[in-house]
Order: structure tokens, then C-alpha cells, then sequence
């Protein structure tokens, strides 16, 4: 990529597309193209035609997308499966009539099956049934896949589709329904460190901050205790208890975002789509997938975190809170041998992540 070429990073005030702009930035980057939801609505095919049609980007990132946790993916799956459906139609069929260079398409690793055997290879894709509760998402994410694969192979485009294991970083999601484990448990143990401590003003303070559904404005003890329960943070005899959804014993992978935005320009940089294959003939299974290839149960992580933020109080794990799948452990091998892998453990992101959240 040249560096006074147009890049597009679709998605840049998310958590991935943040990251992406602040490395290429760094990179020296200058022609950098962006559009909030509000200004261009990806999923409306006309105004994404009139937007490549005027400006003509070189290379593309997409990283726009309906993105959420366990319980947004299963609520809203209508809109999980159209809108992710839309926007990567969109922007990957105008990458392709714009004669677009390259372009990086970003998919999960839920697109394997739930019980894919581990760690998961980009060849155990479609060998089995997928996890219920993400099951539109991960098809929609399967279709981009397809779609990049299909336009290389039929037009000799270069599009790149890469799957990446669970991300955090700042820009993060830190609603406490919508978001994904690593920043709901942060901002849980968070104000449950607060609540042990008797420290109102840190629990305001959050709560303004960051609107949380259910809290009207109302800063009265009574008034944010209630709040605080709904999202089960409670306390009784003078113990607090913070509630993790779920059994506690799932097996996920976390990579820091700036890792995966790293990641993510190395491939733009320096991998075409005919790296990302050997085989001459049945040519499929083409995606890369990002991670660190080290998970951790989610009774862990929460200890993890827990020491971070120096939580004294205790856990209750849910169990009417979905588990989804038990482990998916990404096999990055084929990342390794193209030149890449990550640089920042867990434990140093947890305090990135926790630093950031207290002063973004
Ligand atoms: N977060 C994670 O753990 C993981 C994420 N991914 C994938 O990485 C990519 C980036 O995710 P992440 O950064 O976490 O997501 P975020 O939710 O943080 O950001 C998504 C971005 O997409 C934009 N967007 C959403 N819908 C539209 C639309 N209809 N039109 C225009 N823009 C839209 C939002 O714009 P605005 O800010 O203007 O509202 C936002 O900037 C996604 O493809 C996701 O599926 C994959 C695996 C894990
Ligand atoms: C990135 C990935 O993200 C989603 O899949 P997921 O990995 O299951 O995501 P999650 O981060 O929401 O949960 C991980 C685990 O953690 C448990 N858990 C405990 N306590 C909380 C909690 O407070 N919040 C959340 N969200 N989860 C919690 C939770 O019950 C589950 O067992 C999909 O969108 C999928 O499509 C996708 O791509």
C-alpha cells in the first residue's frame, strides 16, 4: 500500500477499526477515508455505490458490523444476520466494481462448528452444526467468507477474509447486556469493588458515564443499589457478590485490539489472497484466523480481572445465562507461517484494558 494511496477503514470509531486507524497512522499512512454509521449506513446499497463511485478508495478494511456478546447475538438475531449480511454485500460487491487493490474482510472465529475439534483449523469450517445462540451472526460471517472467496476466484480480486478469536481493547463495548465477557467483567468487578468500599461517588460517577439501561439520573443509594442488582452486583451481610453468567467453565481466547489491528496491516501490507492457499484445484478454506492460540476458562478470567482491580468479594455464577460454546481455541499456525503473531499477554491487556477504562 502506498502511503498517500485511499484507504478505507469501514468501522473506525469500533473497537477493531480504532485500533486499525491509530496503526496505520502510526505507519505514516495519510489518505485514510472514514464514515460514521450516521453519515453512510452501510447496509443501504445505493449510498454505499455513491460513496465508492466518489472516492474511489485503493484498499478497503472492513471492520463495520452488527458486533455483540452471547445474549445481543441471541436476542437480536434478525438484525444480526441481515445487517452483517448487507454491509458485506455492499462493500465487497463496490470493492469489486471499483477494482478495489485489496481488501480485508473481518469475520469471527464462531464460524466454526460447536463442537469443532481443537484447536480449530481454517479447514473444520462448514464440517458441522454451528452454536445456537450465534448461529446467524456466524452464518452471515460464513457468507463473507464465500463472498471473497468466489469474487477471487471468478474475477481475480484480492480479497482477504481473516477470522479473529475474541478481541478487547479500548473502544470497547462496556454495556453490561450487549457486550462481550472481558469488558462486562471489568466494569462488574468494577463497580463491585466500589460497592464493597462504600465508594458512592466512584458508582456515580460510572454510571453517569456510561448510561446503563435502567438508571433514569436517579443517584440516590436506593436508586443505584436496584441498578446495581439488575446487572447482579449485590451485596448481602456486608459481602458483595458479582455475577458471571453462565457455568464459569468455557474456554475462550482474548487478543489484545492493537494486536489484531497490527495483524490485520501486516496482511495488507505484505500477504495477497494467493498466500492464503496451496491447493490448485478446490480451491476453499482461504480465511486466516487471528488469535494467540492460549485460552482461559471464564472462572479464571474473572479472577484475573478480579486481582487487577483488587475485588476482595465473591462470584456467583448464573446458570440461567447461556454458556455457549465450551471451547474454540484457534489454530494459528497458517498466521505464524505468513510472519505474524501477537505481542501483549492477557494479564498486561487486562491492565491496558483496565487503565484505559478508568481514563479513556
Ligand atoms: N469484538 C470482538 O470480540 C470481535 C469482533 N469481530 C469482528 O471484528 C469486526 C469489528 O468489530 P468491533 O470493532 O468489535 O465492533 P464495534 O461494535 O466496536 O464497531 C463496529 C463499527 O461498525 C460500525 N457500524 C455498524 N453498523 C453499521 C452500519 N450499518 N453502517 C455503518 N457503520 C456501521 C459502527 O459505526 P459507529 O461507530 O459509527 O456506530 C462501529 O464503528 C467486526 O466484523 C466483528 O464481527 C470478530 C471477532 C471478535
Ligand atoms: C466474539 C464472540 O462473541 C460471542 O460469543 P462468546 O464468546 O460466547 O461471547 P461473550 O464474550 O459474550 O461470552 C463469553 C462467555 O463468557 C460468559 N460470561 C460470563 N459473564 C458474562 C458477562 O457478564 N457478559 C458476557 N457477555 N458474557 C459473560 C458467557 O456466558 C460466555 O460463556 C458471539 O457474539 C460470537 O459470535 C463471537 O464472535
Amino acid at each position: 500500500m502506498g502511503k498517500d494511496e485511499i484507504i478505507y477503514v469501514a468501522g473506525h470509531r469500533g473497537l477493531v477499526g480504532s485500533a486499525i486507524i491509530k496503526n496505520l497512522t502510526n505507519k505514516g499512512y495519510q489518505n485514510l477515508i472514514t464514515r460514521t454509521h450516521s453519515e453512510l449506513d452501510l447496509t443501504d446499497a445505493v449510498a454505499v455505490a455513491e460513496f465508492f463511485a466518489s472516492e474511489k478508495p485503493a484498499y478497503v478494511i472492513l471492520a463495520a458490523a452488527k458486533v455483540g456478546g452471547i445474549i445481543a447475538n441471541n436476542t437480536y438475531r434478525g438484525e444480526f444476520i441481515y445487517e452483517n449480511l448487507m454491509i458485506q454485500n455492499n462493500v465487497i460487491h463496490q470493492s469489486h466494481i471499483h477494482k478495489v487493490k485489496k481488501l480485508l474482510f473481518l469475520g469471527s472465529t464462531c464460524i466454526y462448528p460447536k463442537n469443532c475439534p481443537q484447536p480449530m483449523k481454517e479447514e473444520y469450517l462448514l464440517m458441522d452444526v454451528l452454536e445456537y445462540t450465534n448461529e446467524p451472526y456466524a452464518i452471515a460471517k460464513i457468507a463473507g467468507i464465500k463472498l471473497c472467496e468466489s469474487y477471487n476466484l471468478q474475477y481475480g480480486t484480492n480479497f482477504i477474509s481473516v477470522m479473529p478469536t475474541n478481541l478487547y481493547g479500548p473502544n470497547d463495548n462496556f454495556d453490561l447486556e450487549k457486550s462481550h465477557v472481558l469488558p462486562a467483567l471489568i466494569r462488574k468487578i468494577h463497580l463491585g469493588k466500589a460497592l464493597e468500599e462504600n465508594d458512592w461517588n466512584t458508582i456515580k460517577k460510572d454510571l453517569n458515564n456510561l448510561p446503563i439501561e435502567g438508571h433514569s439520573g436517579d443517584n440516590s443509594q436506593d436508586s443505584i443499589l436496584k441498578i446495581l442488582n439488575k446487572y447482579g452486583i449485590t451485596k448481602s451481610n456486608n459481602e458483595v457478590f458479582v455475577e458471571i453468567w453462565g457455568s464459569g467453565k468455557p474456554m475462550r481466547e482474548f487478543l489484545w485490539s492493537e494486536d489484531m489491528a497490527d495483524a490485520c496491516v501486516f496482511i495488507m501490507e505484505n500477504r495477497d489472497f494467493k498466500d492464503t492457499y496451496q491447493s490448485k484445484t478446490e480451491i476453499r478454506n482461504t480465511h486466516i484466523n487471528i488469535g494467540t492460540g492460549l485460552d482461559i476458562s471464564i472462572a479464571e478470567l474473572a479472577n484475573l480481572i478480579k486481582k487487577t482491580i483488587g475485588y476482595k468479594g465473591a462470584f456467583k455464577f448464573n446458570s440461567q445465562k447461556p454458556d455457549g460454546t465450551l471451547k474454540k481455541l484457534t489454530d494459528v499456525s497458517k498466521l505464524n507461517n505468513l510472519g505474524w503473531k501477537h505481542q501483549v499477554s492477557l494479564k498486561e491487556g487486562i491492565k491496558k484494558q483496565y487503565d484505559w477504562y478508568l481514563e479513556p
